[in-house]
């Protein structure tokens, strides 16, 4: 079966200090990925190497099968990786659905066409009402985002990813700074992922994450120490010795 991601031998440096150190990894179609590892192991570098917001020095991405290492941002977008947006980057002011429709728009061959509004988009309307349906925000399509708990903004962000379609979603820390609340329904939302969506996340909340995880990679200083299923990786030694500190 053709790999959704593959990761090979990647390299990135920031000046002197080797923050990826010929990192490999491989996720099948559907697959839960968790990636752990102590403040600075180079996670969120990881991400920005996959997602195409930073190049790699050496070593290869690809996608589904296609070589994306080469391709911007953009592009990897389109060929089916998304990330849970920024909230600060989202229009505040702005309803939770016209967030979630321009999000669609990113993906969709329709063009923004601000003097037009929302009016004529009725299909883009309904699909967008679908997502937050899936994210349980119906009910708050309405409100301006500013109005929202900060679980409902995490919950939107899901959502706003989810609409593009994605083949591979990023999630980075999707629990961080939640109450226990939040992150139970997060939780639940996370495992109602469509298994046709390949997921790689990180997570430093490991209580929450390992229940999702099939798989799990543990990073240290840039390199895979050990990866595997989430039994073979919890009951390595090396991970108690660097990650659970025990
Ligand atoms: N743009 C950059 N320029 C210089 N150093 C950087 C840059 N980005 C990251 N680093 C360094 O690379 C190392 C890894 O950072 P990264 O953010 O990838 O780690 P992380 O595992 O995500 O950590 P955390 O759990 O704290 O978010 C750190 O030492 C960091 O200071």
């Amino acid at each position: 079966m053709t790999a959704v991601l593959e990761v090979e031998a990647l390299t990135r440096s920031f000046g002197g200090l080797k923050v990826t150190r010929g990192v490999n990894l491989r996720l099948e179609p559907g697959e839960r990925h968790l990636i752990i590892g102590p403040n600075g192991a180079g996670k969120t570098t990881l991400f920005h190497l996959i997602a195409g917001d930073l190049r790699p020095d050496s070593g290869s991405i690809r996608l589904a099968g296609r070589d994306v290492t080469p391709s911007p941002t953009a592009a990897r977008a389109q060929q089916g990786i998304a990330r849970t947006f920024q909230i600060l980057t989202l229009f505040g002011r702005d309803t939770l659905l016209h967030n979630v429709m321009l999000a669609l728009m990113g993906k969709s061959p329709m063009r923004w066409r601000p003097w037009g509004g929302f009016g004529g988009h009725r299909p883009l309307r309904e699909r967008a009402l679908r997502q937050l349906e899936a994210v349980g925000l119906a009910d708050k399509a309405e409100l301006p985002l500013e109005q929202t708990s900060y679980g409902e903004k995490r919950r939107l962000e899901i959502a706003m990813a989810l609409a593009q379609d994605p083949l591979l979603l990023l999630l980075d820390e999707p629990f961080a700074g939640l109450s226990a609340e939040e992150r139970g329904t997060v939780h639940a939302l996370l495992g109602s992922i469509a298994r046709d969506i390949t997921v790689l996340m990180i997570e430093h909340d490991m209580d929450v994450a390992l229940a999702l995880a099939d798989r799990i990679t543990l990073l240290h200083y840039g390199e895979v120490i050990t990866a595997g299923t989430r039994q073979q990786v919890v009951d390595d030694p090396r991970t108690r010795e660097i990650y659970l500190g025990h």
